[in-house]
Order: structure tokens, then C-alpha cells, then sequence
């Protein structure tokens, strides 16, 4: 109840959306063997913010991957390190992910991991968004995606993952699975 409280709260959904759309207990000690080589490019800005609050037991996760919060390895990598952590702050309850970005929550996964990449890479890219679904959906933390922009194919599976969608009320905002258009089939699983 204090969760449900604390999320309607300042740090709450309303706010978030509402902002963009008038725009226009287990903790795992170890990390994922994944995501050890994977450190982030200190040379780059960060992908993901994320802002805790404390007294409310609330994580905002901002997703700030201009232009349109493209799921790259890069971007995937800092993803679940930053769920990871946060799982592993027990007074981490709730978790709210969102979108720095105007108009798009996320375009799903980076075409540009797609092509022109050694096996090597495409391996990790597609462990990468494997861990991030499985992250989480397996999360212990209540997880919510509020969606303030469009999330086409990987966009809407990473809101899919989530236990809860709130998406902003904007006919320009679109969302759903889209590999068909695009002559691409999900791999074997
Ligand atoms: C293969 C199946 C795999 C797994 C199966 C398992 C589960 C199934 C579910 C998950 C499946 C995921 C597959 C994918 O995600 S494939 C990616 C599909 N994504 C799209 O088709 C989105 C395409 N983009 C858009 O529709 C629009 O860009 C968007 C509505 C998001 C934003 O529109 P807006 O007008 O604001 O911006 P644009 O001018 O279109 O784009 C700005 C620049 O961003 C680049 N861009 C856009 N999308 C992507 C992307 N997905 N990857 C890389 N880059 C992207 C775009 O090219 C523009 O770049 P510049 O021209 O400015 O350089």
C-alpha cells in the first residue's frame, strides 16, 4: 500500500506523464558474467539515469539515448546494471521507467546492431536484450513503464516485461510489435 501511495506521489507516474504528453528476497550478490566486460565508456554520457528515492522506496530509471532510446548492447549493458543494482538495494521497491527522450519512449532495438557485426558482437547484442527481459520480468521490484512517447517492437517488449503500462494519452504515440512489417522474425528461443 505505502508503494502504491508513494507512486502516486511526487515522484509518481501523473507527473511524468503528464509532463510529456503536453509536449507534444533474493539479491544477487554477483554480477551477470555478461555484464562484466561490458563497463560503461566513461567517454560517453550515461544512456540511463536513474534517480532514488529513499523515502519512498521509488527508483525513476530516465532513459536518455538521443535520438530515440535505441536498444544498442551499449545501452542494453547500462540497462541491467543499473536494475541489478538497484535489486540489490533492498529498500529498492518500486521501479518506474521512463523516457528522457521527446515523443519516444523507445524505438526498440538498434538496426544498426544488425548488420556489419562480427558474430562476436551480435552474440552479446542478442544476450544483451535476452538479460534485459529476463531482468525485468524476473524482478522482485514492482516494475512500471510509463510510457511517454511512441515504443515500437523492442520498446513495447521491454514495456511488456514491466508489471505494469501507463502510457500517455497521445494519438501520435504509438505502440506494438512491428517485425512482420519490417520482414524480420524473432530467432528460435
Ligand atoms: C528480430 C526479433 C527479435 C526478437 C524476438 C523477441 C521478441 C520480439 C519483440 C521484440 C522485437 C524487437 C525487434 C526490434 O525492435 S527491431 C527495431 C524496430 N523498430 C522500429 O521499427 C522503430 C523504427 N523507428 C520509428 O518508428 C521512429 O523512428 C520513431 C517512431 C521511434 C520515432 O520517430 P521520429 O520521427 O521521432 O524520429 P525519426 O526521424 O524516425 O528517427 C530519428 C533517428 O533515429 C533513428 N532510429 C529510429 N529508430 C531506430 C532504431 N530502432 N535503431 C536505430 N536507429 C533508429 C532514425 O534512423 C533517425 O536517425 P537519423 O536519420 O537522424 O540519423
Amino acid at each position: 500500500m505505502a508503494l502504491r501511495a508513494a507512486l502516486r506521489s511526487r515522484s509518481g507516474l501523473s507527473g511524468l506523464l503528464s509532463q510529456r504528453s503536453s509536449c507534444s528476497s533474493d539479491i544477487r550478490m554477483c554480477v551477470s558474467p555478461l555484464l562484466v566486460p561490458q563497463e560503461r565508456n566513461y567517454s560517453t554520457p550515461p544512456k540511463i539515469r536513474v534517480e532514488f528515492d529513499q523515502s519512498t522506496g521509488v527508483a525513476v530509471m530516465h532513459m536518455q539515448s538521443p535520438p530515440v532510446n535505441s536498444l544498442s548492447l551499449d545501452f542494453l549493458t547500462e540497462l541491467c546494471i543499473s536494475v541489478e543494482k538497484l535489486e540489490m538495494d533492498k529498500s529498492c521497491r518500486g521501479l518506474i521507467i521512463t523516457s528522457a527522450q521527446p515523443k519516444v519512449f523507445s524505438a526498440g532495438l538498434d538496426i544498426t546492431e544488425m548488420y556489419g557485426k562480427s558474430p562476436e558482437h551480435c552474440g552479446a547484442f542478442w544476450r544483451s536484450v535476452q538479460e534485459m527481459w529476463l531482468k525485468l520480468y524476473g524482478s522482485n521490484m514492482v516494475t512500471i513503464a510509463a510510457i511517454n512517447g511512441s515504443s515500437p517492437a523492442g520498446g513495447c517488449l521491454m514495456a511488456m516485461t514491466c508489471d505494469y503500462r501507463i502510457m500517455a494519452d497521445n494519438p501520435r504515440y504509438n505502440i506494438g510489435l512491428n517485425e512482420t512489417q519490417l520482414g524480420i522474425v524473432a530467432p528460435f528461443w
